[in-house]
């Protein structure tokens, strides 16, 4: 119990209702982002779910409309593997929402197979940082228009094992599947940074989070983790569990000062990273 304890800690528990506002989650068919996109909604929020597979996204949005009774909860396309699709995305909600008020970078790929985005990104860099940052970039005036606003990027734990490669950003010279992975998740939290240094004073801010370790698909590409994930899923975090951190940071009033700050478990700021130390050039 101890240990499941210590492995799911920490819950959001704001009592902060979001009629009015509008979010957008990315990877939400599934895992975190599902259950992220889902407490939104329950919250009041029109929600748009942004998923690379529209029919997986419909299933999920019906179930959530019909638990939260919120029927603002829509499907958009969004392959964050191919700059012209997030373009789309981002033209098409640009021309159809006045406001956005929370954006969470949330979708991710974990240990695929050597591979490259559309554009020729190596996949986890082009989808789990790439992606997000050509995204954020696209919607950051709708943002400042609406704030107080808020992008909440999800990275992970493993960016302790990543460094930035500039000589090898697309794993041409050497390539290795839990490393790249761990790569991307640093980035996540280097651009926050930069992003909340950048954004200073315009209203919008920004958070990495770590959501502990979580049973969902993200193992997929590898049959040794998904045994693990099998083995100990009574002990680690179900997805609402693993939903916890970014929810916190979507919605906890009072949270501007930590701008730019990673977060582990929902209620403790981790001391922000300096970029220095782990960028290694
Ligand atoms: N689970 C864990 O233990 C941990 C997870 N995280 C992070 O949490 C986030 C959510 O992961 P989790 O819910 O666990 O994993 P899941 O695999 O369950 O969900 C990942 C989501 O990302 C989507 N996605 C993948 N590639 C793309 C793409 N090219 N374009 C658009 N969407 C895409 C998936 O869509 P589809 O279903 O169509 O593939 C899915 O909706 C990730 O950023 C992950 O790195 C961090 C630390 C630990
Ligand atoms: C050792 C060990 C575990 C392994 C944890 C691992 C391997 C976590 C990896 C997290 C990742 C990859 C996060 C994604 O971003 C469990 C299963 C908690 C059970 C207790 C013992």
């Amino acid at each position: 119990p101890k240990i499941r304890k210590m492995l799911s800690s920490g819950v959001c528990t704001s009592t902060v209702q979001l009629p009015g506002k509008v979010a957008v989650v990315t990877g939400a068919n599934t895992g975190i982002g599902k259950e992220t996109a889902k407490e939104l909604a329950q919250r009041g929020a029109r929600v748009y779910l942004a998923c690379r597979d529209i029919q997986k996204g419909e299933l999920v949005a019906r179930e959530i409309q019909t638990m939260t009774g919120n029927q603002q909860v829509l499907v958009r396309e969004l392959d964050l593997a191919d700059t012209k699709s997030i373009r789309a995305f981002a033209k098409d909600f640009l021309a159809e929402e006045k406001h956005l008020h929370i954006l969470i970078n949330n979708a991710g790929v974990m240990m695929c197979p050597y591979s490259k985005t559309a554009d020729g990104f190596e996949m986890h860099m082009g989808v789990n940082h790439l992606g997000h940052f050509l995204l954020t970039h696209l919607l950051l005036e709708k943002l400042k228009e609406s704030a107080p606003s808020r992008v909440v990027n999800v990275s992970s734990l493993a960016h302790h094992l990543g460094r930035i490669h500039f000589h090898n950003l697309q794993g041409e010279k050497f390539y290795n599947a839990g490393l790249a992975y761990c790569h991307s998740k640093l980035a996540n939290i280097l651009f926050t940074q930069e992003l909340a240094r950048r954004l200073k004073g315009s209203g919008v801010t920004t958070y990495s989070v770590h959501p502990g370790t979580v049973n969902s698909e993200l193992v997929r590409h590898s049959p040794f983790m998904k045994w693990m994930w099998w083995l100990f899923s009574f002990f680690i975090k179900t997805p609402k569990q693993g939903a916890q951190t970014s929810l916190y940071c979507a919605i906890t009033e009072g949270l501007e000062i930590l701008n730019g700050h990673h977060f582990r478990a929902s209620k403790e700021p981790a001391p922000a990273l300096s970029q220095g130390l782990k960028a290694n050039v």
